[in-house]
């Protein structure tokens, strides 16, 4: 293992192992106090869950998934819990089914404050499960949840991939290790993706008329991911806030890939604000132009013939970012998973050929592209429809390794020869271009048809982290004269390329690289450099308004959009020195701060 290789591993263990055991404190007696509940819990698990303090806890900033959910059911709190656990993403479940009694007065249950407290305590309960030692009517509960790749182990090692195969999330530092096991815990959801972050929040997520309650496990740091088990299965997300109050659910188009229909997800109003305002953009960066692909900057691509606009904090675009998380299950919202707004115009003929929306990694950049380790990429795309198109008029959003949801569609072949025996549509393009081919696969795959406030989500990794092959799909060609106008919304499964926190890549003994990195460690200005000065600082921006020049101040890290900074707004972040933040007025940078060597920085205009 080279130089390099061992500093990354040096951070990235400093940083895996920041969630180590937090020792206990205080008050481990009044866990046994709850007579009811030890009863039905084997005594070790109390011994066990001694670690569950708050002590030494590195503060941070607000935590992914933390809020709670449970206001949405609002029956009363039952007092025994039957659940099947499932694996993150897998529709059936990994266990028989676990009896857990829930004694809300219980001192044991309401030391359990925290989502993190929780992960630990319920992810422990299991482990003693799976040891046989939980009882369910007298037998041994049954869990089967391993590691789905490789199968290392129980379900110990499923919560825990190992710090090769964990990406590091906001909130890492807070998780608290299982006891006696020592290893990171599971987060809990329910089938909809709501946090389950406390005891009473497990018993409230049982649904009036049923009896069990489906409980899923999302490793550490991973991130839920909807499991359907057949075509047309729908999720109510009436957890998710409407700006009409109407119903949001998913409606299943697919299996694999994993495609929804997310009805309800916005409204015609957005639909329109967001393609007046692409029209109106006027920076070079963000306003419609003929699209370019890849991760380095501007290049104009054959194969994408569409153009694009960017729009990356317009309220339109920021309340539908957030609404994504949501539908996601990723609470609180983070500006650093997501991607701008990108809005889309195809003209006749044009579209974007078959692709997956995770990202290539580059030999150019440091950052650590792949998922299945601890890098980060796209996760999951909401695409967003604001014309109507009917199916012969093209423009769908194909998925090639889908499944056509129309039994009557043709094959690949009868799909090519119906098109070259069209006059009108033969003469649209060459014989044998991608264009011509990939008609033909929009008219047997799995393809949906714009339709205005139409959107539909699919994801590109699979719930472990690997890229997801199955996620191909493209924009079709329009056939017709007019425009289709679509957006979407991209979400990174953990710090996207650009941000402090980003992942950094392991050398694999490239030298390039390693050069590259030597540079970036000298001038301490590469935030995604792994050899940096590791301590990070807290650094306070603040506009305190009365100076007009900073009116309407936004608030850049280097190029990337963090937030706006007007009159009496301020941003606190995490960074390191060296870093470059950027205030921009009408897309000029007016200011530009380089954080220092102290550990809390406040900067001022
Ligand atoms: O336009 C479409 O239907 C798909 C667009 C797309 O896949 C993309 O922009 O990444
Ligand atoms: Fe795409």
């Amino acid at each position: 293992m080279g130089k390099v290789d061992k500093k990354y591993d040096k951070k990235y263990d400093k940083e895996y192992s920041k969630s180590k055991d937090k020792g206990h404190t205080l008050s481990f007696a009044v866990f046994l106090c709850g007579v009811c509940f030890a009863l039905l819990i084997p005594p070790d698990f109390f011994k066990n869950l001694q670690s569950l303090s708050n002590k030494n806890r590195v503060a941070s900033s607000p935590t992914l998934n933390e809020q709670s959910y449970s206001q949405s059911y609002s029956h009363a709190v039952p007092n025994i819990v039957h659940l099947y656990l499932h694996r993150n993403g897998e529709a059936d479940p990994c266990s028989s089914l676990i009896t857990i009694p829930i004694n809300p007065t219980n001192k044991f249950i309401k030391s359990t404050k925290t989502p993190h407290d929780f992960g630990s305590a319920l992810t422990s309960l299991l482990l003693q499960g799976a040891q046989g030692e939980l009882l369910q009517n007298g037998s041994d509960v049954k869990i089967a949840c391993g590691t789905v790749v490789g199968d290392k182990g129980g379900f110990d090692n499923f919560c825990d991939m190992g710090k090769l195969k964990t990406p590091i999330q906001h909130d890492h530092s807070l998780l608290i290790r299982v006891p006696s096991y020592n290893t990171l815990p599971c987060s809990y959801f329910t089938r909809e993706g709501v946090r389950i972050d406390s005891f009473e929040s497990l018993a409230r997520a049982k649904k009036e008329g049923e009896d069990n309650v489906n409980v899923y496990a999302v490793p550490a740091g991973r991130l839920f991911m909807f499991a359907p088990k057949f075509v047309g299965e729908e999720f109510d997300l009436s957890h998710v806030s409407h700006p009409e109050n109407k119903r949001i659910y998913l409606e299943t188009l697919s299996v694999s890939p994993r495609v929804f229909d997310i009805h309800g997800f916005f409204v015609e109003s957005e639909a329109d604000d967001i393609v007046e305002r692409a029209l109106a953009q006027q920076s070079e960066s963000h306003k419609l132009k003929r699209s370019s692909t890849g991760a380095n900057g501007y290049s104009v691509s054959s194969t994408r013939t569409s153009e694009n606009a960017f729009d990356t904090h317009s309220k339109s675009a920021k309340d539908l970012k957030e609404r994504c998380f949501d539908v996601l299950g990723i609470r609180p919202y983070r500006e650093s998973l997501a991607d701008g707004l990108q809005v889309l115009r195809y003209n006749i003929t044009t579209a974007y050929i078959p692709h997956l929306d995770w990202i290539d990694p580059s030999p150019q950049l440091d950052h650590d592209f792949i998922t299945s380790g601890t890098g980060s990429n796209r996760f999951a795309t909401i695409l967003l429809y604001m014309t109507d198109f009917e199916k012969v008029e093209g423009g769908e959003t194909v998925f090639v390794k889908g499944a056509s949801l129309d039994p009557e569609a043709p094959s690949k072949e009868k799909a090519l020869a119906d098109l070259r025996a069209d006059e009108r549509l033969s003469g649209l393009f060459k014989r044998d271009s991608w264009e011509e081919k990939m008609v033909s696969q929009c008219k047997s795959a799995l393809s949906v048809s714009p339709k205005r406030a139409k959107s539909v989500l699919f994801y590109s990794q699979h719930p472990d982290g690997r890229k997801d092959e199955a996620s191909l799909h493209g924009g079709c060609p329009v056939l017709v004269e007019k425009q289709k106008w679509a957006a979407n919304l991209w979400v990174w499964n953990a710090p996207r390329l650009g941000y402090p926190e980003a992942p950094v890549k392991l050398d694999k003994g490239n030298s390039k690289n390693k050069q590259r990195r030597k540079k970036n460690s000298s001038k301490q200005a590469d935030p995604r450099a792994a050899n940096q000065k590791d301590e990070q600082k807290h650094v306070t921006f603040k506009n305190r308004g009365g100076d007009p020049t900073f009116k309407d101040a936004v608030l850049h890290y280097e190029d990337t959009f963090w937030g706006n900074l007007g009159y009496s707004q301020q941003h606190s972040v995490n960074s390191f020195e060296g870093h470059v933040w950027n205030i921009k007025v009408k897309d000029k940078t007016v200011k530009t701060w380089i954080v220092g060597k102290d550990k809390v920085q406040v900067y001022e205009v």
